[in-house]
């Protein structure tokens, strides 16, 4: 039996990697407690028990397609979808005052501006990584960058499964702005996003970023720091998907009983400078 009085998640996108993922992290979890799994008008999950969707036994939580109904029955909500619907899901998880974990990457700036206004309303914590390894990684990066001058060039590169569907990574682009921090540079300002043909040379100063594309790979990135004499690399991989899962529910946990206002993980975690 269900301990009713633990803190209800909802997962959104169930089905999809990190979905399946973040659902089975809540199941195994003694300190939360599944309320609810959204999926979109459709979907054959729909009406039917999640644990029967998973394969195994009825949990007695039936998949919905609608999400106000079932984050207004919750206590926060773990969103790793698309931008169209995180948009969606930022403004309804604000009207229930659930605290909203977004994992979604590729968001553009108008999708930004719009999670900001909810998080005027309720509490949203947002991460283009939420695992422990990356963001000490972007807390060293930032070190690092701060620590050299221009005579090392900086470049991102990421490694992604072949379904991924936006470049650079989410996780790419906080390297690349805690590396811009410790430069006191803007990224946008030096940020090169993509080389083909007659390039010229590379412009000192800026920083790089290269997506790799292949098979299953889960997730790995490299910050180089390269010099005409010496290359420090620092390297991040994610083994399985459970570093993300874990990394969401505890800031659906953290985020309880907090103000409205965005947050990341490095708040999560207690890293902040
Ligand atoms: N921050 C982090 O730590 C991490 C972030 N991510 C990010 O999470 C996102 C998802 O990744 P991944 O799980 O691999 O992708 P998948 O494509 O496997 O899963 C996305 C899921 O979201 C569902 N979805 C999309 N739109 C809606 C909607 N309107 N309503 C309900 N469900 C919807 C999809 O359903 P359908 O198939 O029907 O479209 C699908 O099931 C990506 O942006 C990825 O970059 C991934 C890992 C870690
Ligand atoms: O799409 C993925 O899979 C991942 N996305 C995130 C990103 O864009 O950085 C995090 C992780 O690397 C996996």
């Amino acid at each position: 039996m269900t301990d009713q009085s633990l803190p209800g998640i909802v997962i959104t996108g169930g089905s999809g990697r990190m979905g399946q993922m973040l659902i089975r992290t809540v199941l195994d979890s003694d300190a939360a407690r599944l309320a609810g799994v959204v999926e979109r008008q459709g979907h054959d999950w729909v009406g039917r028990d999640i644990g029967t969707c998973l394969g195994g036994a009825p949990l007695g939580v039936t998949v919905t397609d609608d999400p106000l109904e079932a984050f207004a029955k919750a206590q926060a909500v773990i969103d790793f979808t698309a931008p169209a619907a995180t948009v969606e899901f930022a403004a309804l998880a604000a009207q229930a005052r659930a605290t909203h974990v977004i994992g979604t990457t590729g968001l553009a700036p108008e999708d930004l501006e719009k999670i900001a206004a909810a998080a005027r309303h309720a509490t949203v914590v947002r991460a283009g990584n939420m695992s422990l390894g990356v963001n000490l990684l972007v807390q060293l990066t930032k070190r690092v960058a701060a620590a050299l001058d221009e005579d090392f060039d900086i470049e991102v590169i990421e490694y992604h499964h072949n379904r991924k569907v936006d470049a650079p990574s989410g996780t790419a682009l906080m390297l690349g702005e805690a590396a811009a921090e410790g430069r006191g540079v803007a990224l946008d300002d030096v940020a090169d996003r993509g080389r083909d043909g007659i390039t010229g040379a590379r412009k000192r100063g800026d920083i790089g970023f290269a997506a790799i594309r292949g098979g299953g790979i889960v997730g790995e990135h490299d910050v180089l720091f390269a010099s005409e004499a010496e290359r420090i690399v620092l390297r991040h991989v994610a083994e399985d998907r459970s570093v993300f899962a874990r990394g969401a529910l505890k800031a659906a946990l953290w985020g309880q009983g907090k103000g409205p206002g965005e947050y990341d993980m490095l708040d999560v975690l207690g890293l902040k400078d």
